[in-house]
């Protein structure tokens, strides 16, 4: 009977019945993993007002979504000019959205966004497609680009003219559910061909020749995919090498976790309850979790993803979507309630709003990218929490920073996002080898500029969502080598859960589930 009434009454307070309808931000998509729905009341947080003239600060303005400018680096084609996608004017015309045909054509459009260098989510947002076939083009973009290393592979060794762009992505996303998901062969064969039939009628038997060729030599195909290591491992070859260089015990383990489905790990908001007690309260819709307390004590991981839509309390803010490794920041903050606190690389928002969630403190977030910063409003807005969002490079701390010192500085760095690729598995695919050095060069400066803002004794926690060292270890000691006023703090929660010093490997055991990150804090001795 108790246990009831305290189910009914942590219902209440997760309960949406009392709140207006849900509202889509126009930046937020169910596929996002730190999007959230916005929602207008839930608890009123009380803050520092902020004391500086309005004009030393950039405004701060809402715009309708636009696109993100096109990539920055589109391969050639052979003759040199490789048409860009203006991915608002793809469509798949005479078919229905509810057909695989419709689907894979879709799906092959995106896959061929992404080889001209645009990110999946981002196509996956731009394109305008049927609403009830997005779930599938997703999965089936997901997959093919985990596989992308082998049905390239084999793509290359059927065809002797390499088919164009799209063809060639519609023959990878078919090979992958082929090889890989047991799609019904007479099925997916016969909608892959009526797909290319829609789209490139002349290259309609040769999408059926080589889709019956994988099933007549299914095998052999698959044993020869084994002799190159980029088809076995589905990672670009720099990348395999990188991984075998810095963790020559653990490169297969980490490159495996990285090809794995994500669990769906969500944030309790700590205002609202407690890990333990929402597992209890989403038991009535028959949803199964548990927490992962060596990660956060706020961390639940579901046993089986569901649309997030469907989550309960994610609508009204009681819930969000985040990495358990993600989670640990708010903790190794070491945060405690009215402090002045600088998140220098804010957007979405994710690490914001968990803090907040926390702590009743003065945070100001910046974020440079207009539009991504955006999302920290709409976050922030939905769990009803403040902070001074600033759009601006960080590194400008002259036009931003009113020479007040913080006492915590977050800085979660631009990064090539190696730690999170079972999230996101076209990432691999978009990096280049010598981005690595860019990103550091930023990552560097950054620390640099984010230091001054410390206050003596105060700390800064620097964090990147890598596994490569260039972006971790080696930038905090390049720092500390020439930064004669700070110095490392230990960092007890990561010992257990460390590869060397601040690495969290990505990790998918039953007990440990988490992406890769690095996390080092540092605290200022002197001015
Ligand atoms: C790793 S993401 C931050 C994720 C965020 N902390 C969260 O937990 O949701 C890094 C962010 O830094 C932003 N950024 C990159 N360089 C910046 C700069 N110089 N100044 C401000 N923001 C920057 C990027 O646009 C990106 O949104």
């Amino acid at each position: 009977m108790q246990h009831l009434k305290q189910t009914k009454h942590l219902r209440d307070r997760y309960s949406t019945d009392q709140d207006p309808p849900p509202k889509f931000s126009p930046l937020y998509h169910p596929t996002d993993l730190f999007g959230i729905l916005r929602f207008d009341h839930f608890k009123t947080h009380t803050m520092t007002q902020d004391t500086r003239p309005p004009k030393a600060r950039p405004s701060f303005k809402r715009k309708p979504y636009k696109p993100q400018s096109a990539p920055q680096h589109i391969k050639a084609s052979s003759d040199g000019h490789e048409e860009r996608m203006h991915l608002e004017d793809v469509r798949v015309y005479n078919l229905a959205g509810t057909t695989l045909a419709y689907q894979l054509a879709m799906a092959a459009h995106i896959v061929m966004a992404v080889k001209q260098g645009y990110s999946m989510q981002h196509a996956l947002t731009a394109i305008d497609m049927a609403e009830g076939a997005r779930a599938n083009v997703q999965r089936l973009c997901f997959d093919a680009m985990r596989h992308w290393g082998t049905t390239q592979f084999w793509i290359d060794r059927a065809v002797s003219n390499p088919p164009g762009p799209w063809l060639q992505a519609l023959m990878a996303v078919s090979l992958t559910q082929l090889a890989f998901e047991h799609e019904s062969e007479f099925v997916l064969v016969d909608q892959a061909v009526e797909a290319a039939t829609n789209m490139k009628p002349h290259a309609k038997g040769l999408v059926n020749a080589i889709l019956r060729r994988f099933l007549r030599e299914r095998e052999q195909w698959q044993a020869d995919a084994l002799t190159d290591e980029v088809a076995t491992w589905n990672y670009p070859r720099w990348w395999i090498n990188a991984v075998k260089q810095h963790y020559p015990d653990d490169w297969q383990r980490i490159l495996t976790v990285g090809n794995s489905h994500p669990p769906m790990t969500l944030r309790v908001n700590a205002s609202r309850g407690t890990a333990i007690e929402y597992i209890d309260y989403i038991k009535e819709d028959e949803l199964v979790a548990h927490t992962m307390p060596a990660l956060s004590a706020d961390t639940v991981i579901l046993d089986k993803p569901c649309n997030v839509m469907d989550l309960p309390a994610f609508a009204d803010g009681g819930v969000s979507v985040q990495d358990a490794g993600a989670q640990l920041a708010a903790d190794l903050l070491d945060v405690t309630n009215g402090m002045r606190v600088l998140d220098a690389c804010a957007a979405p928002g994710g690490k914001t709003c968990h803090i907040l969630e926390r702590y009743d403190v003065d945070l100001t977030a910046i974020e440079k990218d207009e539009q991504r910063a955006a999302r920290i409003e709409d976050n922030l807005q939905r769990l009803n929490l403040q902070a001074n969002i600033i759009v601006t490079d960080a590194n400008n701390a002259h036009q931003w920073w009113d020479r007040v010192a913080f006492d915590r500085v977050l800085l979660d760095a631009p990064c090539s996002a190696s730690g999170i690729v079972r999230r996101h598995p076209d990432i691999r695919w978009l990096r280049e080898a010598n981005d690595l050095d860019g990103l550091a060069r930023q990552q560097a400066q950054l620390l640099r500029t984010m230091w001054k803002t410390v206050a003596v004794g105060g700390r800064l926690l620097y964090c990147t969502c890598s596994i490569f060292p260039e972006e971790g270890e080696q930038v905090i000691q390049a720092f500390l080598s020439h930064t004669a006023n700070a110095q490392r703090i230990e960092l007890p929660q990561m010992t257990a859960l460390m590869h060397g010093t601040g690495q969290l490997l990505p990790t998918a055991t039953d007990t440990l589930n988490h992406d890769g990150f690095y996390y080092a804090a540092l605290t200022k001795t002197a001015d």
